[in-house]
């Protein structure tokens, strides 16, 4: 294969001394970026305000280039907080209720995904690999033929694909799927949102499965396969056992003293079912009078995306439910929430996890996460905790030694934080070397390996 070419919304600019940022996913896809050469492409993160942004930034770190645009006021309100934000990721997470349908907004989408095509397309050489990220980008692919590209171009899915019943709602979903069928080979985490793909298609008479994971759709034939994203396990393990050292964790631990900890980390999204995990948490100390001054459950929550409406709405309400349960239940000696609004180092949460007995991953949908697969990463294997995990999350499909919890199940989340509290020994070691077995097996230099073997036509693994 030539060069690749990886095009994702969000860019890990190395810092300065070229030190790739902390992240399973920047790490993997720097070290494929170092093995052919190649380009990673987004957006700077950064307004040109009213004004036309200028040429591409462009930094060079040994063979991988990093170029990086600027997108004016009005892009980055359309495209990333109102389409991506305020329509695909609603609707792809389920939420048809907060999805904001705006032509503008439609328009602006379609405008910054012709405006990335513009700008890659003269740095692409004819045997370059392209490999897209992530719902911003889906007409990509559509605007680079449009221009006359023929290279093998991929796209992964990050978060989940919905059945037809849900996406249909969404007036331009048309163009989404016309958009998928201009790439080669389409990635989604699980089996079910490839299902669900497939029922899209299907629905309309848009495309028909040709079996080995092949589909066609709209003149054109590609491949559509799962590709379960994991973490870089064994260097996550390592930072965990080393972290009893860091001064953070050392002064958790002993702020803790002998209460058992219960942890949460989580970006402040309604997807991630923060306020439904803290009501299980409540209806736990409830129901379980000789826990109360015993358990601490702390919530690590890095604010997102909060000049939308949505995500702003939910900062109020997690920090007032957090304070009423805190007020309602605390003593003089004993904080049962302690919520945090900032965003951590890896390094600290690896101890962190190391330190928690439970880890409450209680999503009502989630394309994988990945926080799931750290806290059992992190785990110490002679007294590893409990995986508390949503079956509405992606890694459900993987992590069989987890307690499978329905988040809109208060009752029944409540009752699985009293039994992982409990869980004896012996069933904790056998339920995590299951899930440890798989993530060694399974990380995420293999799921960037597999995706890029079926675009470069390397091997032909069956969908
Ligand atoms: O870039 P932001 O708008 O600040 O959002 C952060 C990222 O959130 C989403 O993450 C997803 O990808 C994870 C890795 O595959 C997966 O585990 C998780 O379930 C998804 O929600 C989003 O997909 C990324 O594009 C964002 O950068
Ligand atoms: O304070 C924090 C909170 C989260 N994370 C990281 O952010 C990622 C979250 O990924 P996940 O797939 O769980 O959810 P997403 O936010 O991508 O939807 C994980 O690698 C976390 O370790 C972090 O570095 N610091």
């Amino acid at each position: 294969m030539g060069r690749l070419i990886i095009v994702s919304n969000r860019v890990p600019v190395p810092e300065k001394g070229g030190i790739a940022p902390a992240g399973g996913l920047a790490v993997a896809l720097k070290v494929a970026l170092e093995e052919h050469g190649g380009i990673w492409m987004g957006w700077s993160g950064k307004s040109s305000g009213e004004h036309e942004p200028q040429a591409l930034a462009q930094l060079r770190q040994g063979n991988i280039t990093y170029a990086l645009t600027d997108l004016t006021d009005t892009d980055v309100e359309e495209y990333y907080h109102g389409f991506a934000n305020r329509v695909l990721w609603p609707i792809c997470h389920y939420r048809l209720d907060l999805a904001e349908y705006g032509r503008k907004e439609m328009a602006g989408y379609f405008r910054v995904n012709r405006f990335f095509a513009r700008k890659l397309a003269p740095l692409v050489k004819p045997d370059d690999v392209i490999w897209v990220h992530d719902y911003h980008l889906i007409p990509l692919a559509a605007e680079l033929r449009q221009m006359g590209l023929k290279n093998r171009i991929g796209f992964f899915l990050h978060i989940p694909w919905p059945p037809a019943d849900v996406l249909f709602t969404m007036p331009v979903h048309e163009e989404i799927m016309r958009g998928l069928s201009h790439y080669d080979v389409v990635g989604f985490q699980t089996d079910h949102d490839l299902e669900n793909f497939a029922g899209c298609l299907r629905r309309e008479g848009i495309g028909d499965e040709l079996g080995e994971g092949r589909f066609s759709a709209y003149g054109r034939i590609f491949k559509g396969g799962t590709y379960a994203i994991g973490i870089e396990t064994a260097a996550f393990a390592e930072f965990a056992k080393k972290a009893a050292t860091n001064k953070t964790v050392k002064r958790t631990r002993e702020s803790i003293g002998y209460r058992s900890l219960i942890i949460g980390v989580d970006r402040l999204d309604y997807s991630k079912g923060i306020t439904q995990r803290i009501d299980a948490f409540e209806r736990f100390i409830l129901a379980n009078p000789a826990q109360h001054g015993h358990v601490t459950y702390l919530q690590i929550t890095p604010k997102s995306r909060s000049e939308v409406p949505e995500y702003e709405a939910m900062q109020r309400m997690v920090a007032e439910q957090a304070g009423r349960v805190n007020g309602a239940l605390g003593a003089v000696d004993w904080v049962p929430i302690r919520y945090i609004n900032r965003s951590l180092g890896r390094h600290i949460l690896a101890g962190l996890y190391r330190l928690s007995k439970v880890g409450l991953v209680t999503p009502l949908r989630d394309g994988m996460n990945l926080v799931a697969k750290e806290y059992v990463a992190a785990q110490d294997p002679d007294d590893p905790g409990v995986l508390l995990l949503s079956r509405f999350a992606g890694a459900a499909r993987e992590l069989n030694g987890a307690l499978l919890v329905n988040p809109y199940d208060v009752e029944g989340a409540a009752i699985a934080i009293a039994r992982a509290l409990s869980m004896p020994p012996k069933e904790r070691k056998e339920r995590w070397k299951m899930m440890m077995d798989h993530l060694l097996e399974h990380d995420v230099t293999r799921w960037c390996q597999d995706f890029l073997d079926d675009l470069t036509g390397r091997t032909d693994r069956p969908g």
